[in-house]
């Protein structure tokens, strides 16, 4: 857990996101190309880029990473299941999994724990479950935190990106609900090094942008 802000160094913390619908190849080797130059931890791409990805960052640091029923959470188990295990034949090892949060909110936490938990057996990959935490109330965020915890979630995600950004409360909410050694990855709407810092201060040990050249561009200006 770091304390000051001095002690935080950023890059290796970040998901470097390219979640644009319309991202293009070029796009896709711009964003490996950053991820190694940076030292970030890992790109986050759609799964018909993750071979291309991870052909790229072989024998390389950074991560390949891909997200599951991407950005609503709403397909049928199966068609998850499956877009997991092909992303991981294409080479993802993290796949951040958007949960069905009409399940939780009619409190079907069985089908939510079955639907990571297959995910998690199956693939035996790093999956974080993207919560959405803006659109759940304090018991419907509860309840999702632990059938996921259960089901084998190695890090609890904030926020897709598309509906609401990640706030200080909902890392230390997460961190609340989840306990010290579950991984927290604060997303969606990080655009400099100050915002980072304070997510980090607060408990995220992962940040997912779509800045993350901008964030560390960010902290040399203020160094200077
Ligand atoms: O998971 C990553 C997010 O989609 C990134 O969100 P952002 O585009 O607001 O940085």
């Amino acid at each position: 857990m770091f304390t000051k802000p001095e002690e935080i160094d950023i890059a290796p913390l970040i998901d470097h996101a390219l979640l644009e619908p319309a991202a293009t190849q070029e796009a896709v080797a711009q964003v490996c190309y950053e991820a190694e130059r940076f030292g970030f931890a890992a790109v986050c791409v759609y799964p018909a880029h993750v071979r291309q990805a991870a052909e790229l960052l072989h024998n390389k640091a950074p991560k390949v990473c891909t997200v599951i029923g991407f950005p609503t959470g709403a397909t049928t188990s199966a068609v998850k299941l499956f877009e997991a295990q092909e992303a991981v034949e294409n080479g993802a090892v993290e796949l951040d999994v958007v949960i069905n949060l009409g399940w939780v909110k009619q409190g079907e936490t069985r089908k939510l724990h079955r639907e990571v938990a297959e995910i998690c057996e199956s693939t035996g990959q790093t999956v974080k479950v993207i919560l959405e935490m803006s659109l759940l109330t304090d018991a419907e965020q509860r309840i999702a935190v632990e059938a996921c915890l259960d089901a084998g979630a190695a890090f609890l995600k904030t926020h897709t990106g598309w509906m609401g950004g990640a706030s200080i409360a909902d890392v230390q909410r997460l961190k609340q609900l989840g306990g010290d050694s579950i991984g927290i990855k604060a997303s969606g709407g990080i655009r400099n090094w100050q915002q980072a810092v304070e997510l980090v201060l607060a408990g995220a040990t992962r940040l997912g942008t779509s800045r993350g050249p901008e964030i560390i561009r960010d902290r040399g200006i203020l160094e200077e």
